[in-house]
């Protein structure tokens, strides 16, 4: 392997899901390429770069053995992540660089990190950068993200009220599971000795729902042919920033009546907003079967902004999702019109945009009951009538200053709308 950049292969995945055991399995195997490892404990909680040193010939006094702890790689440590990287790559003697990134973080940053500069990656500078000039992506080119999931817990994680702490985010099991799903080239569902077939084949069915574009591959141990994780050429950033299932059901809603193993998804689409009190119930009893819903929404008495629902197994989170254009100015939304002359198609003359449409994935999800549910707690003809701002609203408040970020672990809000 000889070319100007370093290729790169991120792994992430659940705590225990068997990243280090896939790691020690490929530098057992993969011999051709000389590769460095970059490893990010999370203190106590586990303790990666011993074992990754035991299991290979690379010492931890190597300087091909980077150990990160104290932080996760995904927010808090983003700047160290750089340095390291760029240090690194000024030794430069080897070809090939594997991050080991902790149980807790989420692959999107970690891919923005690599692939992006310090302005677009919202990052500060790094003093080696200062010193240096050199930037991270001049060096390195993300080529493959690979996500480890553990077969044996699946439903169990998916289904997780658990959370643990990430610096000062409060990271849920759930949701960090499928953000892992969505965001990755390559799946490696580990623990196959642990787990029946008919069990492996409803994963499977779940995971190709939440992430079409990815290569599922079932591993015990660990145990991958390297080619499919390294040098795999696959990473795009753009496909994989669009790549979840349901951006692609959004994008092109399909009810998708040809179920695997009871696994289904449909749009929900309302001009009509939903009443606070009778969607934060309808959140709350939300079947359980309804494993991921994502999208925007309309909220009477919120006539600025779309907020985004976002649910993952048991965690459901709030999120603001943008102005609505009907809330700017004439001279703005005329500006909006000229330059998407689409919108017009759907501008209602009095609401203009204002409008909800979701997402929902199951597992063998009556989809006459759970779309009848949502319609309830729409408007009625009356109450379309009524003071919006007279409803009892215990979603959560977000600035419109808030609109232009994207919606991120610090913007969005847990909620626990039945207290
Ligand atoms: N039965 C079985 N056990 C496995 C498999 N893969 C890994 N394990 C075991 O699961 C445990 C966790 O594996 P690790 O490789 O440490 O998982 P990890 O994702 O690196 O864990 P953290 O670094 O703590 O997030 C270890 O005891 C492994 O031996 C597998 O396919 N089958």
């Amino acid at each position: 392997m000889s070319r100007d950049s370093i290729p790169v292969t991120v792994l992430s995945g659940n705590l225990g899901a068997g990243k280090t055991t896939t790691l020690n399995h490929l530098l057992t195997e993969q011999r051709a390429a000389d590769i460095a490892v970059l490893v990010n404990d999370m203190g106590e909680v586990n303790v990666d770069a011993d074992r990754v040193a035991e299991h290979s010939d690379i010492s931890e006094d190597d300087e091909e053995l980077v150990e990160l702890s104290n932080g996760c790689i995904c927010c808090e440590l983003r700047g160290d992540l750089l340095d390291a990287l760029a240090k690194l790559a000024q030794a430069r003697d080897f070809d090939y660089l594997v991050i080991e990134s902790t149980g807790v973080a989420e692959p999107l940053p970690v891919a923005q990190t690599l692939t992006m500069g310090f302005d677009q990656a919202d990052l500060d500078p790094t003093e080696f950068y200062e010193e240096t000039g050199i930037e991270v992506m001049d060096y390195y080119d993300l080529d493959t993200t690979v996500t480890v999931v553990d077969a044996h817990q699946f439903w169990t994680t998916f289904d997780s009220e658990e959370s643990l702490m990430d610096g000062d985010t409060e990271k849920d099991l759930g949701n960090l599971l499928v953000e892992q799903i969505e965001f990755c080239d390559v799946l490696l569902l580990n623990k196959c000795d642990l787990v029946d077939e008919d069990t492996l084949d409803e994963i499977e069915a779940m995971i190709e729902t939440l992430q079409p574009r990815a290569k599922i591959i079932r591993t015990e141990h660990g145990r991958v042919d390297p080619d499919d994780i390294v040098d795999t050429g696959r990473f795009d950033f753009e496909a994989a920033s669009q790549s979840a299932g349901w951006m692609q059901e959004l994008e092109e809603p399909h009810e998708s009546a040809e179920e695997e193993h009871g696994v289904t998804s449909f749009v929900f689409e309302a001009r009509r907003p939903f009443h606070p009190e009778r969607f934060a119930e309808v959140l709350n009893e939300f079947p359980p079967n309804v494993v991921r819903s994502k999208g925007r929404f309309w909220l009477a008495g919120r006539e600025e902004m779309g907020l985004g629902l976002n649910v993952a197994g048991q965690s459901i989170r709030i999120e603001p999702a943008g102005q609505w254009i009907a809330a700017l100015s004439e001279k703005e939304q005329q500006e909006y019109l000229d330059t998407y002359p689409e919108l017009e198609a759907n501008w209602h003359p009095e609401y203009g945009d204002r409008s909800s449409r979701l997402v929902l994935i199951g597992t063998d999800m009556d989809h006459d009951t759970v779309r009848e549910s949502l319609t309830d707690a729409l408007l009625t003809e009356a109450e379309m009538d009524a003071d919006w701002t007279a409803f009892d609203d215990l979603f959560p408040v977000f600035t419109t200053d808030d609109e232009d970020e994207p919606a991120d672990d610090e913007s969005a809000e847990e909620v626990g709308l039945a207290d």
